[in-house]
């Protein structure tokens, strides 16, 4: 079957700050690909003061995962609602009951991972701003906004993340080293995981660009050679 007419079925995993919101917005400008991103859907819960957001903050103020039964619940639901496009999901799976989970509900074709040192994650995510209703991310020294604090489409105000501290940090960063890296085996075992490895984004993003060109069509394609 040719990549225009089937739909993917793809995943974006890597560590902490490794960049996979940066990749997914690039990914969104130039490709017909849904993306979601299971921490931006936590992040809103949290907001909105669900139930759901109250319960995932204790976890995330410790840098925990969320356990797997709610979370799988929550990603299944959401995906449910885009039956007629090609999906990318950003964070989820990141263990292996949700992996094994997800695919009892759909194929997946392709999985995207993002090996960035711990060293380079530290340093990025201590200049890591957020603008939290839409999930857009800037970087003091990457990306920083146009105007210091605040958000260049809406003009509202930036925020840190708590979970972004030393301490937290250094928690999530272990939680993929336990609970999330065995996913990839997982998916490397099934034939389905490119890694792209590299310190930079712009470094990475062109090779990530290369792979999807082969599986899904681009919404322009020039609006994708730059980021
Ligand atoms: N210095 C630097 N910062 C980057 C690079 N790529 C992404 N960032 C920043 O690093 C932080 C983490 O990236 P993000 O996409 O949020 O990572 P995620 O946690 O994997 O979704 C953000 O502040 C980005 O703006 C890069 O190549 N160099
Ligand atoms: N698939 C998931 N399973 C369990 N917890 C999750 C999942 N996705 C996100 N979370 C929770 O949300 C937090 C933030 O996730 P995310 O925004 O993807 O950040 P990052 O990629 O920077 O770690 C995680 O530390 C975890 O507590």
């Amino acid at each position: 079957m040719g990549a225009s007419v089937r739909l993917l079925r793809a995943v974006l995993m890597g560590p902490p700050g490794s960049g996979k919101r940066t990749v997914a917005l690039r990914i969104t400008k130039g490709f017909q690909l849904k993306t979601f991103s299971s921490g931006d859907l936590l992040r809103d819960n949290l907001l909105r003061d669900t139930e759901i957001g109250v319960l995932a903050k204790v976890f995330m103020d410790q840098g925990k995962l969320i356990p797997d039964d709610i979370m799988t619940r929550l990603t299944l639901h959401q995906l449910k609602t885009f039956t007629q496009e090609s999906w990318l999901l950003c964070g989820f799976p990141r263990t292996l009951p949700q992996a094994e989970a997800l695919e009892r509900a759909y194929q997946i074709h392709l999985v995207m991972s993002l090996n960035v040192p711990s060293e380079v994650i530290k340093q990025r995510l201590s200049a890591r701003w957020i603008h939290p209703s839409s999930g857009r991310v800037y970087n003091l020294e990457f990306n920083p906004p146009k105007a210091i604090g605040l958000d260049d489409l809406t003009g509202e105000p930036l925020v840190q993340r708590e979970d972004d501290r030393p301490e937290t940090l250094n928690q999530r960063l272990k939680a993929y080293e336990d609970q999330t890296k065995p996913v990839l085996e997982y998916y490397r075992e099934k034939g389905v995981l490119e890694t792209f490895s590299g310190t930079k984004t712009d470094q990475i993003w062109p090779c990530v660009r290369a792979v999807l060109q082969t599986k899904v069509p681009q919404i322009d394609p020039k609006a994708s050679v730059t980021p």
